[in-house]
């Protein structure tokens, strides 16, 4: 090469190097992404192509020489006893193929340079989903989990033991004592991270981030509220282990959970009973020769999005370890294997306008507009922006340029700004004003709130939909439209209107009939019989959720009087004595259940006979306790039991406990007709699906 080449490849490798040192840092230290990853991995070939082509310009501390670094300052660490790398990649099917004929030679002409190598045939591979978590090392003593060290720079990891602890899925104890290094991905389901994610500040922008958040939390008890999952992928230190189908089949055995959805693909004709094992312990797993891998390719990307998790990728490995050790590794990865990457769920967009939207609670939450985009299958338009911090982070504003995603059935995410547009401030902030009333806005914590709780109409129409919504009081017949127009003909305008109204003027509206406003009556009457503690928290009184309800009634706090003259006398020490109940809880409610306004809407629905009294045990001891230990969640609409909230009532007199989503906490759901994404999350967790022929056969059986 010319000294001239030298020179201009030279400066080309130097900010190469600079580049993705500083996309590194921000990717694996901050969780944000500078670029894309694929203008990343576009940067990471150029200059593993550079530095093959002109080997002088290599340097010791190039990106493709090395594992990009996630240390944290704020974890002890902890040196590694085996090689914890990265992956070499391939963007195509093709590209895979290539790669394991080349992997394939060099095996065998590794065997035939060996003088006890003998390579016959040629060589099998397993291929794996690509889990889209973080990297996890687990070191067992004697069967014992001693330690949990992160990826880290790939010799030294941080210690996140007590973090590790807290997953479920990973044993304390292996079923024998062995002193193993096990490598797997740790997760987060998409269902459990969109139920997360909505209760979050400032929520993530994807599982993956939120799953590296929880691992590096200093403290573990946050860690334990996470339903974080986990899949073992490798062993190091098994003995009486010469394949990688073993070390899988191993891991089962020792009680670690392993994915399934993987492909042995073998070129030999291989033991039947070998081969009948592994399908035993791996149902989903697709094995046979050469085609096998295209087939599980095409299965992937197609079942993709159904997935209950997030992939990006496929990984193949040589399944012969003995011929892996010979090909040995390179400082960034392993010679014998490879990840096949997927395209990102991501589409490109443009932000037309940045609307603000005022929910129930009068918290004000940006909405991005943009130009439909199809991401995934499905058109995206809207996308939530949570708060001004939010976008802060992002440096957002209408005109911009952005990559969106959206993973599964999981919220779209503005991932990140790609082209800044003109407008002026540069970055989007907040108004001062309530769009819907001209209040003042006030911050509390992340958000703003429009603190005119009972004179906004949006917070009104807000406190409405979600009175009568599915989850809470389920009233028959007052869906989101109706109450549009019955908002709209100034029939409605605060809940215990609802109860007020003369439904009769129904009659004149286009839609309505005697057979939908009498719908309507019913659905308003029956209501006034549901439970207290579905009553509270319909109210949607902050912090008077659910939960909270049940902690009152349990402690004996069973009635709207009781509450009200809590809070009459300020008694905080009642309410946080509660275990469950902090202080900012018991502050909260007190403040609320002293506002005028909602005294008088507690007092007129009282008026119309609504329960304020918690009448009924929550369970019911002359009841066999069928469900007592389980976690169910309903969805659907029943033929016998209507409106829903009934047959959650069954469960809970049954020692059930009722859940609005599902997650990975759930043990059933009750199906009814019409259930959508939550019967696809059930069965993706696991969770029993009962419909209700059976629901009802479970109760007779129990002779109740
Ligand atoms: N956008 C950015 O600024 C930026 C910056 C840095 C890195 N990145 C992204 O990160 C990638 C590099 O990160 P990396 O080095 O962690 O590599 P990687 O995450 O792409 O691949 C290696 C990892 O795959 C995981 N994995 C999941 N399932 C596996 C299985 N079945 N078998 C083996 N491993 C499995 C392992 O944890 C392993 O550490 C880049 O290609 C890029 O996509 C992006
Ligand atoms: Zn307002």
């Amino acid at each position: 090469m010319s000294s001239n080449d030298s020179d201009r490849f030279g400066q080309e490798v130097d900010q190469l190097i600079d580049q993705l040192t500083s996309y590194e840092r921000a990717y694996y230290q901050q969780g944000r992404s500078l670029v894309s990853d694929r203008e990343y991995d576009r940067l990471f070939d150029r200059l593993q192509q550079l530095e093959k082509q002109y080997p002088e310009l290599q340097r010791p501390d190039s990106p493709t020489r090395r594992v990009g670094s996630d240390l944290s300052v704020d974890l002890p660490e902890v040196p590694h006893e085996i090689p914890v790398l990265s992956l070499d990649k391939v963007y195509s099917g093709q590209e895979l193929t290539d790669w394991q004929l080349r992997t394939q030679k060099r095996a065998a002409d590794m065997a035939a340079d060996s003088p006890t190598g003998v390579l016959t045939g040629t060589p099998d591979f397993i291929c794996e989903e690509k889990i889209d978590g973080v990297s996890i090392v687990l070191y067992y003593r004697t069967g014992l989990l001693e330690q949990a060290v992160t990826r880290g720079n790939g010799r030294i990891g941080n210690d996140v033991t007590a973090n590790i602890r807290t997953i479920r899925r990973v044993p304390l104890r292996l079923a024998e004592p062995l002193t193993v290094a096990i490598r797997g991905e740790v997760y987060l389901s998409r269902a459990d991270f969109a139920a997360l994610n909505a209760t979050l500040e400032t929520p993530f922008a994807n599982p993956r981030n939120l799953a590296a958040g929880t691992i590096r939390r200093v403290k573990s008890s946050g860690a334990a509220a996470v339903p974080l999952q986990f899949f073992g992928y490798d062993a190091y230190g098994l003995e009486g282990v010469d394949s990688h189908h073993q070390v899988l089949l191993r891991l089962h055995q020792l009680g670690l959970p392993v994915n399934s959805r993987c492909a042995w693909i073998h070129n030999e004709a291989v033991d039947a009973d070998v081969v009948r094992e592994f399908r035993a312990v791996f149902p989903e797993a697709l094995v046979g020769t050469a085609g096998v891998l295209s087939q599980f390719i095409q299965a992937e990307i197609q079942q993709r999005d159904q997935l209950a998790y997030d992939i990006d990728g496929l990984v193949a490995k040589l399944d012969d370890i003995g011929l892996r050790e010979r090909l040995g590794y390179t400082g960034h990865h392993p010679r014998w294997a490879v990840a096949l990457k997927f395209d990102a769920p991501q589409g490109v967009s443009t932000i037309r306008e940045i609307d603000v939207q005022v929910g129930r609670t009068g918290r004000i939450t940006p909405v991005a507009r943009i130009e439909p985009v199809l991401i995934g299958g499905s058109t995206v338009q809207n996308v939530t922006l949570h708060n001004q911090e939010y976008i802060t982070g992002l440096e957002l504003a209408a005109g911009d340029t952005v990559s969106v995603s959206k993973r599964g059935d999981v919220i779209p995410a503005v991932e990140q700004v790609l082209e800044k547009g003109a407008a002026e401030p540069p970055v989007w902030q907040l108004p001062e004003h309530c769009p819907s009333c001209g209040s003042r806005l006030v911050v509390r914590g992340a958000h703003h709130f429009c603190p005119n709780t009972f004179g906004c109409p949006d917070q009104q129409r807000g406190r409405l939909r979600f009175f009568a919504g599915r989850d809470q009081m389920d009233i028959d017949g007052i869906g989101p439209e109706t109450l549009e127009t019955l908002i709209r003909l100034g029939m409605v305008q605060s809940v215990p209107d609802l109860y007020e109204a003369d439904y009769q003027q129904l009659m004149d509206e286009a839609g309505f009939g005697e057979r939908k406003i009498a719908q309507i009556r019913t659905g308003i009457e029956r209501s006034k019989a549901v439970p207290y503690r579905r009553l509270l928290p319909s109210l949607g009184i902050p912090e008077l959720g659910p939960k909270v309800t049940q902690l009152l009634c349990d402690a004996g706090i069973g009635s709207i009087d009781e509450l009200m003259q809590i809070a009459d006398t300020g008694d905080h020490e009642r309410l946080s004595a509660i275990h469950g109940i902090g202080p900012r809880i018991a502050e909260t409610v007190i403040e609320q259940l002293r506002l005028p306004e909602l005294r008088e809407v507690i007092s007129r629905l009282r008026e119309h006979g609504l329960r304020f009294v918690d009448e009924q045990p929550e369970t019911d001891e002359s009841v066999p306790q069928i469900f007592s230990g389980q976690t169910w969640c309903v969805t659907g609409s029943f033929e016998h039991f209507q409106p829903r909230t009934r047959a959650a009532a069954e469960i809970e007199r049954r020692g059930g406990s009722v859940v609005s989503s599902v997650s990975g906490k759930t043990t059933h759901l009750l199906a009814g007709s019409g259930a959508g994404s939550k019967y696809d999350k059930a069965v993706s967790v696991g969770a029993e699906v009962v419909d209700e022929p059976r629901f009802r056969q479970l109760l007779a059986e129990a002779g109740s």
